[in-house]
């Protein structure tokens, strides 16, 4: 195998519900993961040794600085953990292209991470060596991050434990999508210390329902969707970037159907009716002294696929 090329998706919470802070550190969660077409990809190709290099996607605008090019990286973390797994040295250099926002809430390292796992899985996919089956990638990526595992499965899908336990959900037609990036990303661990500070002692109901959610996909409705949006890290968001108010108010003023704040941001999501809508809508939200970026995408897409 000479080289491999995988595509992973960026993904939005439709709805993000936070439960209690678990002993280990993580938050249980009741969260709709929904993949957007926006896309970082993998290359992978047979090297002496292992090596990470990252550029943008043309036109994107990622801020490539905080992207880490050691064994942070994940997509490094990702290949080392398919070498462990099937017995081979590491030995491969991996290109990284990304147009997902760096720290931006919509799981751009877990793409990689689940990018490279399909294109190591591939690129050593020789005789003698044992063949990695679905189930057994999505456990490596469970290992990776608690995004890592949706990254790799895509579509629409109930997330339940820390995000990493997936049950595919029915969604009929596409969404259109606008994404308000902004400059400077949030920590994703400082964005859950932050609702819990917010939170204090008041008892929350738990577990959520999602039933208007997944009715409003099973419809392909897009009003309907609209009204069941929600992510219970908003207020953190906001809390930790103020700034991020006037982006959502800006998208209900272009008449979006709702806007939400992507994940644990500072990324937000805009839903418009139809994609004419998305591309007005875009245009108005670019104009935004608080947005970067307002980036068009149409979900539900497939996930960590070799292109
Ligand atoms: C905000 C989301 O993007 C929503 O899908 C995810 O929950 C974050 O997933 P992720 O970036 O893959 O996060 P991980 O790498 O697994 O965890 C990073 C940190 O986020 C916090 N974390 C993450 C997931 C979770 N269910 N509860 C948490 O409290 C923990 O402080 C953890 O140490
Ligand atoms: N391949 C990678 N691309 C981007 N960031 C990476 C990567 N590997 C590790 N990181 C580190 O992870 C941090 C979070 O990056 P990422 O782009 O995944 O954030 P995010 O989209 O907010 O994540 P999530 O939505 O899963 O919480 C970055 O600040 C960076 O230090």
């Amino acid at each position: 195998m000479s080289a491999v090329t995988v595509r992973a998706p960026a993904k939005v919470n439709l709805r993000l519900g936070v439960g209690p802070l678990r002993d280990d550190g993580y938050h249980d969660l009741v969260t709709v993961f929904h993949a957007v077409s926006l896309h970082d990809e993998v290359t992978a190709v047979p090297a002496d040794a292992l090596t990470v290099t990252v550029e943008a996607v043309p036109g994107a605008r990622v801020a490539l600085d905080d992207v880490p090019l050691d064994d942070r990286n994940l997509a490094v973390r990702a290949a080392r953990l398919v070498a462990a797994r099937l017995g081979v040295e590491p030995r491969v250099a991996l290109r990284l292209r990304k147009a997902i926002p760096v720290a931006g809430g919509m799981a751009g390292g877990s793409a990689d991470a689940a990018a490279a796992l399909v294109a190591c899985a591939r690129l050593w996919d020789e005789p003698g060596v044992p063949i990695l089956g679905r189930a057994e990638l999505l456990d490596l990526a469970a290992r990776l991050g608690s995004d890592v595992p949706f990254a790799l499965a895509g579509g629409t899908a109930l997330g339940t434990g820390r995000g990493e336990r997936l049950a595919p959900l029915p969604a009929a037609g596409t969404f259109h999508w606008v994404f308000a990036t902004a400059s400077g990303g949030l920590s994703t661990p400082a964005v859950y210390g932050e609702c819990d500070r917010l939170r204090g002692d008041a008892a929350l109901p738990w577990p959520p329902a999602t039933d208007d959610l997944a009715d409003a996909l099973a419809a392909g409705d897009a009003k309907a969707l609209a009204a069941a949006l929600g992510n219970d890290l908003q207020d953190a968001a906001l809390s930790l970037r103020p700034s991020l108010r006037a982006t959502l108010d800006a998208g209900t003023r272009a008449g979006a159907l709702a806007g939400i704040v992507s994940g644990s941001g500072p990324t937000c999501a805009f839903l418009a009716e139809t994609a004419e809508h998305a591309d007005a809508l875009a245009v108005a939200l670019a104009a935004e002294e608080t947005v970067r970026d307002a980036v068009r995408a149409t979900g539900p897409v497939a996930g960590a696929a070799v292109s």
